[in-house]
């Protein structure tokens, strides 16, 4: 199965690797200027401030800041779950903050996967590993066969568990299917916040290794997080402080 851009399944699993090099070298995700302000009944809160940035495809970048610093809202931003109230954001080439809500959806739905911290909440409960990654990847519209959705479960490390539901899975274990569910069906960005936050240290290597190959094969991934172990495989870092990038 082949896609016009981003990851290529072989059509034949047992003979060719899950993925191919994307041959698209734009970045996954752009910034320019972008300003996100919260607005309660009593305040406004500039959550970002001029944010400019790129995301590169096939690195892994950290956002790290302190708390508050506006690391989750820019997350949201990228993964199109929100709307800056001022500047650009594009996501594989196309402009987020210019599209109506569905038509964002549409773009969330093919381009971007989003991991909670929580592994449980990325996945559903009724849905074996093999089903849960075909589903994503129908829902990208680049459906996968079985055979390929082993394969890339296989590549995760989590060929044994690959007819389990989530409820049968180590917490690291389902973090990794939800990573495997995040990267299928070529998206270009694979957004996490704190994706190791709840994981012991083997799950966490795990985890950030399986990222780490997936992202060498063309992904960009954006995670954040105040862990030392997600700072080791960084290709790249953004500096958040009161909403700006610093150096
Ligand atoms: N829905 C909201 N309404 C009002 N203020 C908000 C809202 N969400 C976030 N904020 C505020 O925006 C600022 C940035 O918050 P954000 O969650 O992006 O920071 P963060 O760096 O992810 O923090 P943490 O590391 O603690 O998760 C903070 O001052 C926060 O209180």
């Amino acid at each position: 199965m082949t896609s016009a851009e981003g990851f290529r399944f072989a059509d034949d699993p047992l003979s060719a690797p899950v993925f191919t090099p994307a041959s698209d070298t734009a970045p996954a995700a752009v910034c320019r200027g972008v300003g996100k302000t919260y607005r309660t009944a009593t305040e406004q809160v500039p959550a970002l401030v001029d944010v400019t940035l790129a995301i590169p495809r096939a690195q892994v970048t950290v956002v790290v800041g302190p708390s508050g610093s506006g690391k989750s809202s820019l997350l949201r931003l990228l993964a199109c779950i929100d709307s800056p109230d001022a500047g650009e954001v594009l996501v594989a080439g196309q402009r987020v903050d210019r599209l109506r809500p569905r038509a964002r959806r549409r773009l969330r739905q093919r381009q971007v996967a989003y991991l909670f911290q929580r592994p449980g909440e990325n996945l559903l409960p009724y849905l074996d590993a093999v089903a849960q990654v075909r589903l994503a990847a129908s829902l990208r519209g680049a459906p996968v066969t079985a055979a390929a959705a082993r394969d890339l479960l296989d590549r995760l490390g989590l060929r044994d568990r690959a007819d389990h539901l989530p409820g049968q899975l180590s917490g690291g274990e389902q973090q990794r299917l939800a990573v495997a569910c995040g990267v299928v069906g070529d998206p270009a960005l694979v957004v996490a916040d704190e994706p190791t936050a709840e994981l012991d240290t083997a799950a966490a290597e795990r985890v950030l290794t399986a990222m780490e190959e997936l992202a060498a094969a063309g992904v960009g991934f954006v995670l954040s997080s105040h862990d030392p172990r997600v700072m080791a495989v960084a290709d790249g870092f953004v500096r958040l402080d009161h909403g700006r990038v610093v150096p």
